[in-house]
């Protein structure tokens, strides 16, 4: 069936009051940006919803991509025809032909923002409804619950027909929330920390570290690639990588074992910290998730908090394991997540870190290396790409990856 427009419903942002109208211009930006390939399509937001005129798009594609603008509670693939009675007979039949079986329950449901159309809503409810029982043998007509509602909605422009509502992704739109710095691993955690928080309106941007020659360009693919499947939810995300190299040898040649991890991390954080502040980022989220590994106690967060005051947001923080690994199915992660490429932090990983670090001595530890110098040298190296929803940066020249693996 191939509609000619989508009709677009708010979720809670019809609650914002003053802001709502920002809400909606966001809105209607996040969705002309998702629809960009569609040059074809028209997106007209207004107060109540979104109207995106199809324009001959292939509707199914176009839903696909609606599908994951935050934002929408909601939208109905519509038909418009000609404000006569022939012409909706004729959309009814061709909208209801492969959804109303015999045996299915109907309603007529007519809504006329254009009251100078001549058939009022119970005339086009009553006689449309004995069209269709006519037409579909076994049909029965059901006011409470039924199978199907068919919309009519008559406008001045045209008479739009909808008989489905499909459940759109919630939330509110990316950019409402202000811009947020995502700490993306190659991992399952951090994705999907970074999709929760998009879902919330943060603009997110992704910071990857990756320390060559120990990391793999393999492992930086898999990571810009994670990039571009939470790009689908925001249209585009920036993507910033952070060479940390330097920063590894030095910890581990200057600093106790048991504290090697607790010191990257701090540096880590100072780095994304730093990039924040250049950048217009207001806080930093991470995968963590409380007691999965040593870094990821309350102790360990607050030696490596310790560092910095800007806030840091842990989306997935009391979710357990699986209930992680399920979001990252459903956003389509969790196969390019558990591919077996290292990352850095799992590298210079020490065989028995310290689960509950003491602050004092980390600071003490750390006055071993030159901080400044070292955030210095990695911040002139930081590298950031626009990375678009669904991009592939992975195995496009297989043999060079191998020799380098
Ligand atoms: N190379 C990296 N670049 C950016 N952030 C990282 C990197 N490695 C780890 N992090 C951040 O630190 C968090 C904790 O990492 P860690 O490896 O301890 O845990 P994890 O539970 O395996 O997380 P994930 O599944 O996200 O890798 C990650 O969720 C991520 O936010």
């Amino acid at each position: 069936m191939e509609y000619t427009e989508i009709m677009v419903r708010y979720g809670e942002l019809s609650t914002k009051g003053k802001n709502r109208k920002d809400f909606i211009n966001r809105l209607g930006g996040n969705i002309r940006k998702t629809l960009k390939v569609f040059p074809e399509v028209e997106v007209h937001p207004n107060r109540d919803r979104t109207h995106v005129t199809l324009n001959g798009a292939n509707s199914a594609d176009v839903i696909g991509r609606l599908k994951k603008v935050f934002g929408i509670q909601n939208f109905s693939p519509s038909l418009k025809v000609e404000r006569t009675m022939e012409d909706v007979q004729r959309g009814t039949l061709e909208l209801l032909k492969d959804q109303l079986k015999a045996g299915m329950t109907f309603k007529v449901n007519t809504r006329r923002s254009d009251h100078d159309f001549e058939i009022t809503t119970d005339v086009m409810n009553r006689d449309l409804g004995g069209f269709i029982l006519d037409n579909f043998p076994g049909s029965i007509v059901q006011m409470k619950n039924p199978d199907i509602t068919l919309r009519v909605e008559i406008r001045s422009n045209g008479i739009f027909l909808t008989s489905e509502i499909i459940q759109g992704a919630g939330g509110l739109p990316v950019g409402t929330a202000g811009k947020g710095m995502m700490m993306l691993s190659g991992g399952i955690d951090s994705p999907v920390a970074g999709y929760l928080g998009m879902k919330r309106g943060v603009d997110m941007e992704m910071v990857h570290f990756f320390s060559p020659p120990y990391t793999s360009e393999q492992a930086l693919a898999k990571a810009k690639e994670l990039t571009g499947k939470l790009a689908a939810y925001a249209g585009n995300v920036q993507f910033i990588q952070v060479p940390f190299t330097e920063i590894q040898e030095t910890i581990k040649e200057k600093c106790p074992e048991g504290y090697l991890m607790t010191i990257q991390r701090r540096m880590m954080l100072r780095l994304v910290v730093a990039l924040a502040k250049q950048r217009g980022g207001m806080a930093v989220f991470n995968g963590e998730s409380l007691g999965q590994v040593a870094s990821q106690t309350m102790e360990s967060m607050a030696a490596i908090n310790d560092v910095t005051n800007m806030p840091i947001i842990r989306p997935v923080v009391s979710m357990d394991k699986n209930e992680i690994i399920e979001i990252a199915k459903e956003i389509d992660t969790y196969d390019l997540s558990i591919m077996p490429f290292e990352d850095c932090c799992t590298i210079f990983a020490p065989p028995a870190p310290k689960t509950r670090p003491d602050i004092e001595k980390t600071r003490y530890y750390e006055k071993r290396i030159d901080v400044e110098g070292l955030l210095e040298r990695s911040l002139a190296g930081v590298k950031i790409e626009n990375v678009h929803a669904e991009q592939k940066f992975m195995n496009q020249d297989e043999d060079v990856f191998t020799e380098l693996l």
